[in-house]
């Protein structure tokens, strides 16, 4: 047995997915394998309890899949991404600020990755899943700080129910250096997936610099991108991962969830979502709101934990989750930006006042690590956990 085609815990835990032929644990291997061999019913292990379930509606609109109905349509904030280069910069920031304290989310558009950027990343990753398994668990390990790591669910260790979801993630901040570790096949993921990732850490910088302005803590952001110890200068030194979601149509899907409901740890996250197959919903006023596909020429960006904490809870990190669907595959892209391993994110002492006190208590990104191998990642139960 090699031990590629292990899938393992931190403690040594190991199942030898190999080896597993056996139905009731072949959801180790994923769930374009359980697609592949034709299920009709869903497995236990991905069926949730009653009151966790989504309420779905499906609505077949041409080719695309769609579950937004009148009643639970989402519009999301739309941020040019242009008007933040030219005399409309603060209006924009106005924009910029709205969406982030209402919705945590927004659509950008005009950011100036080249679609064919986009288009290779988008049909790498897509290309990635359609491999044997034999090959895609070459790369699967439950170590958290691997420089590619492909699995399913959330955490196949920790996980009670299993969702819809079989994931790629691949580390990006010691590129160069980790490119060797990345599958070489199919032969362009690597070229594809480099281009891709300094495109978005662009992007991301840009966005974050914009971020801080629209929180008015620009000159606290600047001097501390030249301070050595300071937390924001990790917006550039810190951890980006792109992780590749693969969501197969389900046979039943009224039972489970693509992903349950989770907050992104980082400062931002850009995604790119399927723009055929809808899936992701978000929490908002109380209710889940579908998302409607969006244009490969445009990303979904959305708040995290590390920048609710650094705003001290002004911007928020708001709780998604992806629905499946009984029809078509669905695919998305996030490119997620945090801190580096042990830098902390505190909030901004300019945003604590008498009416605003300090809402969080300093974190890092190894504190997040430390929390999901000991506990189910639920909700925005780690957020919880880092409140004063
Ligand atoms: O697939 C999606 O639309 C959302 C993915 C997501 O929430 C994540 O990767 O954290
Ligand atoms: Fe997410």
């Amino acid at each position: 047995m090699s031990p590629a085609a292990m899938m393992g815990s931190e403690e040594g835990e190991e199942i030898n997915c190999g080896e597993i032929d056996d139905i009731s644990m072949s959801y180790q291997k994923g769930v374009k394998h359980l697609q592949e061999r034709g299920i009709t019913k869903l497995p236990n292990k991905y069926i949730l309890p009653f009151s966790e379930r989504p309420n779905l509606r499906e609505i077949a609109v041409g080719p695309a899949i769609r579950f937004t109905t009148e009643s639970n349509a989402l519009k999301l904030p739309v941020i040019d991404f242009s008007h933040f280069c030219g005399p409309n910069r603060s209006q924009a920031l106005a924009s910029l600020a709205k969406a982030c304290e209402h919705y945590g989310f927004f659509q950008l558009i005009n950011h100036g990755i080249p679609s064919d950027v986009i288009d290779r990343m988008m049909k790498a990753s897509r290309d990635f899943f359609e491999l044997p398994f034999e090959e895609r668990s070459k790369y699967m390990t439950s170590d958290m700080r691997a420089a590619v790591r492909c699995g399913t669910s959330f955490s196949q260790k920790r996980d009670n129910v299993f969702c819809w979801r079989d994931f790629l993630k691949l580390s990006c901040h010691s590129l160069p250096g980790v490119l060797p570790f990345w599958p070489s096949s199919p032969p362009d993921l690597r070229e594809a997936g480099v281009s891709y990732s300094k495109k978005t850490k662009n992007l991301y910088l840009e966005l974050m610099g914009a971020i801080v302005e629209s929180l008015g803590v620009a000159e606290e952001g600047a001097a501390i991108h030249q301070s050595e110890k300071s937390g924001l200068e990790e917006f550039g030194g810190g951890s980006h991962i792109i992780v590749a979601n693969c969501y197969p149509a389900c046979p039943e899907p009224d039972l489970t969830l693509g992903m349950l409901p989770h907050s992104d740890y980082g400062f931002l996250t850009l995604l790119l979502q399927d723009e055929q197959v809808e899936g992701l919903q978000i929490h908002h006023q109380g209710r889940w709101v579908s998302v409607a596909p969006t244009p490969a020429s445009s990303f979904i960006i959305n708040v995290g934990d590390h920048l609710e904490i650094f705003s001290n809870g002004r911007y928020k990190s708001v709780l998604h989750r992806v629905v499946a669907n009984s029809s078509s595959t669905r695919f998305s892209v996030a490119s997620l930006h945090s801190l580096s391993f042990e830098s902390m994110v505190r909030p901004s002492p300019k945003l604590i006042d008498d009416q605003n006190p300090r809402r969080y208590k300093d974190t890092s990104y190894a504190d997040f690590l430390e929390f999901i191998s000991l506990k189910e990642h639920k909700g925005k139960n780690f957020l919880e956990s880092r409140k004063n």
